[in-house]
């Protein structure tokens, strides 16, 4: 029976049939419902509160039910399944397992006399856990089944995101596993079965329709306010920052400012606080896209020659001391990359984008998400070497390389003069375009190998002129078709940082 019931578990779903408390749903005939829902959806067990509750489930139901009680108590933390008496409640009503909280808290009735009681009713024990000593501890108490349910609810603020970490952590225990606590979504229980659980329990997402409904109104208010919400955009470059007011990805208004030697310096962040002055009032929030790598809300260059800044501004913190306003920070290309996303070239797709002007930048949004990196790093095209002996991409193929090839040359060190020059006929010219645009071609491969997006959008001051995309091209052309990006050109022009940034501050979480 024992080790039949614990293999009937394995590889299944548990729904967890709690609606939230005092609800509109939280009757005896509403768990039923919900529990005999469950079943014909192809729930494997279920877990039910209360002993009045697994009675009339066990009776309308075959399932097997993870049964327990929860309490709040005076003095003690924990909740679930304190006492010898529920443990015998949830017996005599028909719980096959019965879940107590076994975290390492203080406790009313110790854990093992609980276990014990289980055990002497002859029902499977599940400790409700919060971390893997406790689990290990559990374990070794003679515990049938280990779960994860407590993590995330025993201090601190409440994560979002199941803990996977733990439950990978809990599956070297060997033994059965449950992963419980958050498993908001399809993919996440999936992900949880590949982390090794031996079954996932599913609450919220199934049955509190409540809280359900409140995550689906929160998406949609914060879409919905975001049209309306007007954003105070920075776009902080080499040359100068830009400062706009940006609604629905209209700019409605604009100022700049020459960007100063010394950047990120206190008279400079004044100075970013005076360029906005007047519009107080006018915006609740804040986005900059900056030239260079965000980490945490730290500022770090990328290229010190672009941008020479401190290592490791407090960019988000000092804008927020002086703006008082909520501020989240990005790279611009990686701004631009949403921008071009939301509402320019790649809507709705994977896509990269790739900025050439004066240096080399880049972004990736996949599956509808801007991969920032796990240290801001992401889509740092510009960046990349290919050996080390070889100089960065943006020292090879952008504006700034090939004025500085023409003046090798003997040439005016002039972006434009190159292409003018190139447009006359001029060989010296039109060999210092195609040298940066193999380049180019060769990097946009390689960003094709590593994410194969649908799209490559093409921006910036370079990356847009039609006689740099027809060198580009015909680079392109000789390198081999599976690997070739489809290029096409962004649509928010010098706009995407501003417009990207102001609509990823906008971006419902
Ligand atoms: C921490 C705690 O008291 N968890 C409780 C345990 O029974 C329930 O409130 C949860 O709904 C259950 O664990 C399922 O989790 P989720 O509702 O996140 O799918």
């Amino acid at each position: 029976m024992t080790v039949s019931l614990l293999e009937r578990l394995e590889g299944g779903l548990i729904v967890s049939c709690q609606p939230v408390d005092d609800g509109p749903l939280d009757t005896v005939e509403a768990i039923v419902a919900f529990a005999l829902a469950a079943r014909d959806g192809g729930a494997r067990a279920l877990r039910i509160e209360g002993a009045v509750n697994v009675a009339a489930v066990a009776k309308a139901c075959d399932l097997p039910i993870v049964g327990i009680v929860k309490r709040d108590l005076d003095g003690f933390p924990v909740r679930i399944t304190p006492y010898l008496d529920d443990v015998n409640d949830l017996a005599d009503a028909g719980a096959h397992i019965i879940a107590v909280d076994a975290t390492d808290r203080p406790h009313p009735v110790s854990v093992p006399a609980l276990l014990a009681a289980i055990h002497a009713r002859g029902r499977l024990a599940m400790a409700d856990l919060a971390d893997i000593s406790e689990a290990t501890h559990a374990k070794a108490l003679g515990f049938d089944i280990i779960g994860t349910t407590m993590s995330g609810y025993t201090g601190g603020p409440i994560p979002r995101e199941p803990d996977l970490e733990f439950l990978a952590a809990c599956r070297t225990l060997g033994g059965t596993v449950v992963a419980e606590g958050r498993y908001n979504t399809p993919a996440a229980a999936a992900a949880a079965m590949r982390a090794g659980a031996s079954a996932v329990c599913v609450g919220s997402a199934i049955t509190r329709t409540e809280h359900v409904t409140g995550w689906f109104r929160s998406a949609v208010d914060g879409a919905a306010a975001s049209r309306d919400e007007t954003v105070l955009a920075l776009d902080i470059g080499g040359t100068k920052t830009l400062a706009a007011l940006v609604r629905d990805g209209i700019v409605l208004d604009r100022r700049t400012l020459p960007t100063p030697g010394a950047v990120a310096t206190p008279e400079w962040f004044d100075s970013i606080a005076g360029l906005v002055a007047g519009w107080e009032g006018r915006y609740r929030r804040v986005g900059a896209a900056v030239t260079g790598v965000i980490d945490d809300g730290h500022w770090f260059a990328l290229n010190p020659t672009t941008l020479s800044i401190p290592e490791r501004t407090p960019l988000v913190a000092e804008l927020e001391r002086r703006l008082a306003v909520p501020t989240v920070a990005l790279n611009d290309a990686q701004a631009a990359a949403w921008g071009e996303f939301s509402r320019g070239a790649g809507i709705g797709r994977d896509m990269a984008f790739v900025t050439v002007s004066s240096g080399i930048g880049g972004g990736a949004v996949l599956n509808g998400r801007l991969i920032t990196g796990a240290r801001g790093l992401a889509g740092s095209l510009g960046q990349i070497q290919g050996s080390p002996a070889a100089p960065r991409l943006e020292s090879r193929a952008s504006g700034f390389a090939i004025a500085a090839a023409a003046g090798a040359a003997g040439h005016p060190a002039d972006t434009r003069a190159v292409f003018a020059a190139a447009d006359a006929g001029e060989s010296w010219a039109t060999g210092i375009l195609h040298a940066a645009a193999a380049d180019l071609a060769i990097g946009l491969c390689d960003l094709q190998r590593m994410l194969d997006p649908a799209l490559v959008v093409l921006g910036g001051g370079i990356g847009l002129l039609p006689a740099f995309r027809a060198v580009l091209d015909q680079e392109l052309a000789g390198l081999p078709s599976r690997l070739r990006p489809a290029v096409v050109p962004a649509q928010l022009g010098a706009d995407a940082g501003i417009i990207g940034v102001a609509d990823f501050v906008c971006a419902p979480a």
